[in-house]
């Protein structure tokens, strides 16, 4: 942990939809230089010219630090650490797209929450890959992190993990503001598991609102949900106080119990009855990274021998037409065990 960091004061986020916008605010507001890129020209101008982003986060002012364009070589003339802000599934070829304009030195700060379908991939590890640099220069964002809540400058607290030290906290320094408390954390593969793993139990969590069940079902499943992400990530190395902090119980309880989350929502939707494709028209676009990571986490679990009861009847929900009423069932009725075993 020896070592200073260095100072970060031009970043680009690349993506700008409800994170990458709301976390593009967070670094404004701690006085750094942002530039967005945006997908839609008509999103940049309205970022750069109104200082608003009304398709994700209507009726916030973004801070004058904050400029936005198009044209991802302008986006990233110049900085000094990028924030990826794209789905977990197209981060591969959003990635590849831009690999070719990545400063070389720039620290890459990753902000999906989900892990690839196929490869079976953390983000970091796609970033790595596709961007050909060792995983001390990429930073994972992780923790309760609602955007619009973060966007309304409401207190809240995320984890920086990084194996470098140095990079994460400079991204502390380059975060950190009246109403945002990062921490660092080393812990890569657990932060990263947590966030991609409370997504599914959000779906679960949303599905028994849906179902009309209540507190005690929801509690049941976020701590239920907790030992099987925590049984993945000991599988994997990560280190166990994880998932009892920011990026574990913080997490889960967040976007298991707010209507603001989308896999939440997502997944009452499903408990109301709404097939899925019904549930994925209703997003307005926008990403409920669950419904596909309950198929990638299943299939590492079972690559690695992992019980993820929970997770898997969300993929069978989800993507084998499993009705949520008889996945409850069939979750309440396994063998009969130990709370640890
Ligand atoms: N919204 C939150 O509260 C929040 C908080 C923490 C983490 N996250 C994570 O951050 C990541 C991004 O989430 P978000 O909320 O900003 O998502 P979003 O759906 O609001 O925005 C996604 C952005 O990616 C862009 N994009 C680029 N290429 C794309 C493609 N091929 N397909 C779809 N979109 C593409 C979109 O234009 C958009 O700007 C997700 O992994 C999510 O889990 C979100
Ligand atoms: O809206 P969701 O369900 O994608 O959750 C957003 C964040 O990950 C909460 O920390």
């Amino acid at each position: 942990m020896a070592g200073t960091a260095t100072e970060v004061q031009r970043l680009t986020v690349l993506g700008a939809g409800s994170w990458g916008t709301a976390f593009a605010k967070v670094l404004g507001d701690a006085g750094r230089d942002v530039t967005i890129w945006a997908r839609r020209p008509e999103v940049a101008a309205e970022i750069r010219d109104e200082h608003r982003n009304s398709s994700y986060l209507p009726d916030i002012e973004l801070p004058s630090k904050i400029t936005a364009t198009a044209d991802p070589a302008e986006a990233l003339d110049g900085a000094q650490a990028v924030v990826l802000a794209v789905p977990s599934q197209t981060l591969r070829t959003n990635l590849s797209e831009w690999s070719g304009l990545l400063p070389s030195e720039a620290i890459l700060v990753s902000l999906a929450k989900g892990v690839e379908l196929g490869t079976l991939k953390r983000m970091s590890e796609v970033i790595a890959e596709i961007a050909r640099v060792d995983d001390g220069q990429i930073v994972v964002v992780s923790g309760p992190n609602l955007a619009k809540e973060i966007a309304l400058g409401q207190p809240a607290a995320a984890v920086l993990a990084c194996t470098d030290h140095d990079n994460a906290k400079a991204i502390q320094q380059a975060s950190f503001n009246q109403y945002f408390r990062p921490y660092t954390n080393t812990d890569v593969v657990g932060c990263e598991l947590g966030g991609a793993c409370k997504n599914v139990i959000a779906l679960s969590c949303g599905m028994a609102a849906g179902l009309g069940l209540g507190a005690n079902t929801v509690a049941t499943l976020i701590t239920r949900g907790l030992a099987e992400m925590a049984r993945l990530g000991a599988k994997l190395g990560a280190d166990p106080l994880t998932f009892a902090g920011l990026a574990g119980v913080g997490d889960l309880v967040a976007t298991c119990s707010s209507p603001l989350s989308r896999n939440r929502t997502f997944g009452e939707r499903l408990g109301q009855g709404e097939t899925l494709e019904q549930a994925l028209a209703a997003t307005g676009g926008q990403v409920a990274e669950g419904v596909k990571s309950c198929t990638s986490i299943r299939e590492l679990s079972l690559s690695l021998g992992v019980d993820m009861p929970i997770t898997d009847a969300m993929h069978r929900v989800c993507h084998e037409g499993v009705d949520p009423r008889r996945a409850g069932a069939e979750l309440l009725g396994r063998s009969q065990k130990h709370e640890w075993s």
